[in-house]
């Protein structure tokens, strides 16, 4: 997995290298400064072939020492490079003032104003006015030019590279922190940072280049996120000999008749990944329906909660999944019994859609009852019934100061729950109750927007689901789940509708074991 970082954790690397003496702060902008041009120069290789014109825009930090760099390096390359710095040049932090000195003997430094938008076009425009440094929002004169940069640079199509993020776009949290300006390419160094993942980071950075500035990964920070990856749960193959009983047996809960699509899609994503045994657990109202529409999967009548803690007396059946399509006045009979209340053993449980808006006038009452083998898989809204507190603070705009981010909703989300939390979307975050914590991007370059269709998050519950029966614990289960599901939409492609999702996984998985 790749990991991400914080601008905090980002500045705790650098500093510690710096202080050992592995390297200088001058080395490393100079090394940053190059990752930018060689980064440009790949993206836009027609760039490399001759001299053009660039505008950069410097800031008052270490972000703005990399763009003086990198129009000192064009116009080594013999390109026509002009520079406006926003702030006092003696106002620079060293690094930054060395490098605003030296690109001083070849060339200018314009003051940042509203007539950038009135010159000729440029070929490239390089945004450096901040970088993880940015600690409040970009507001008064500053927030115009930055409206007025990418306004022109929308309007004449200039190609933009924004140095380490683009700038007003908070490293963190991926929020806007008051006005921001937009990419084509993001050219961030070591690693990427969590808010190039989050929110509007992906939309706004464009193409999201890592370049290395030679420091060490020996020391890693601890709590770092993690990216969802290729390969992130093993192989996912079955052993020659099993037998299906090995792979567990997963329960999934149908709501009554005319509402058995959503449970139906969920226990074909299970048994798709590789449960051994699905069992749909239908009420005596919809168990026709049912039975017309499943071959593979079984079927039980369990009428209520009674039915369901008799059912659960069976320890073969070793995950749950309730919510798609179960109806709140089902879920709230069946969640207990589930969760262990009555006496049965508790069990790897995926709670989705319907078992959480259940809880939505009193989420405590859930958390009193939730154990570390659940998942809790909330799109937005459910997230918000569930943590208001976290929500509001997670949508509070405008953002002012260091903004609270996705991450820190889902990991704070995951301790008061005292389960996985799964908070879905096209950045879905995964947290469990300890701290751990990953992304599964749907962006950059594994886009998947044909995920955005009915039935798609109860096919991700019943992959979860099976992941549990076959034995995964609930963090693996989840990460492996979502990053097969967006791996099915992306296999499959436009046109996508929820029942190709499971279809499709065999492909996913056969491309997968090999
Ligand atoms: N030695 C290092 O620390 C290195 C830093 N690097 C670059 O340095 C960047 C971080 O540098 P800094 O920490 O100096 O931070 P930035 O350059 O991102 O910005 C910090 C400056 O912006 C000001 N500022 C913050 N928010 C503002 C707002 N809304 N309006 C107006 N002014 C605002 C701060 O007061 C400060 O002067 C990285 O993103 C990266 O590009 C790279 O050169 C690699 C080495
Ligand atoms: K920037």
């Amino acid at each position: 997995m790749t990991e991400l970082l914080t601008a905090a954790q980002m500045r705790a690397i650098e500093e510690a290298a710096i202080a050992s003496g592995e390297v200088t702060g001058l080395e490393l902008m100079e090394r940053a400064g190059r990752g930018v041009v060689e980064a440009v120069f790949e993206e836009w290789p027609e760039l490399a072939k001759a001299p053009h014109r660039a505008v950069v825009l410097c800031g008052p930090g270490n972000n703005g020492g990399d763009g003086f760099v990198v129009a000192r390096l064009l116009k080594d390359w013999g390109w026509e490079v002009e520079v406006f710095l926003y702030g006092d040049p003696a106002k620079l932090p060293p690094d930054a003032r060395v490098n605003y000195e030296r690109w001083g003997e070849v060339g200018e430094v314009g003051d940042m104003s509203l007539d950038l938008a009135h010159g000729a076009t440029p070929d490239l425009f390089v945004d450096a006015v901040f970088g993880t440094g940015l600690s409040r929002p970009v507001e008064g004169k500053l927030a115009q030019v930055l409206t007025a940069f990418d306004g022109f640079r929308a309007v004449r199509h200039v190609r933009t590279v924004a140095v380490d993020v683009p700038s007003g776009l908070c490293a963190d949290s991926g929020r806007a922190m008051g006005t921001f300006a937009t990419a084509d390419l993001t050219v961030s160094f070591h690693d990427s940072k969590l808010g190039h993942y989050l929110s509007r980071g992906a939309q706004q950075s464009g193409k999201l280049v890592v370049k290395s500035i030679g420091l060490s990964r020996s020391a890693a920070p601890d709590g770092l996120v993690r990216l969802v990856r290729r390969g992130c749960g093993g192989r996912l193959g079955k052993a020659a000999t099993s037998h299906k009983y090995g792979h567990g047996h997963a329960l999934i809960l149908t709501g009554g008749a005319g509402q058995t699509g959503a449970a139906r899609l969920a226990a074909r994503g299970a048994l798709r990944i590789g449960a051994g045994l699905v069992t749909l657990g239908v009420p005596p109202s919809a168990q026709m329906e049912v039975a017309c529409q499943v071959t593979s999967i079984m079927l039980s009548r369990i009428e209520g909660g009674d039915g369901l803690a008799a059912m659960l007396e069976d320890d073969r059946l070793n995950a749950l999944c309730l919510g798609p399509g179960l109806g709140v006045e089902r879920a709230r009979e069946l969640v207990p019994v589930a969760l262990g209340r009555g006496g049965v053993k508790p069990r790897p449980t995926v709670l989705d859609a319907d078992a959480l808006t259940a809880y939505a006038e009193a989420p405590e009452d859930l958390f009193g009852m939730l154990h570390e083998t659940c998942v809790l898989t909330p799109h937005r809204g459910e997230f918000a019934r569930l943590f208001p507190d976290i929500a509001e603070r997670l949508n509070a705009t405008p953002v002012k100061g260091p903004a609270y981010s996705k991450v820190d909703a889902t990991r704070e989300a995951a301790a008061r729950a005292g389960c996985v939390v799964l908070f879905k979307g096209a950045d879905t975050v995964i947290a469990a109750p300890d701290g751990r914590c990953s992304i599964n991007s749907a962006q950059y370059d594994r886009a998947a927007p044909w995920l955005a269709t009915a039935g798609a998050g109860d096919v991700l519950a019943g992959f979860i689901t099976g992941l549990l029966a076959r034995g995964y614990g609930p963090m693996q289960a989840a990460e492996m789940a979502a990053w097969l599901h967006v791996e099915c939409a992306r296999s499959f492609g436009p046109g996508l509708i929820a029942e190709d999702l499971p279809e499709e996984l065999p492909t996913v998985l056969r491309d997968l074991i090999g």
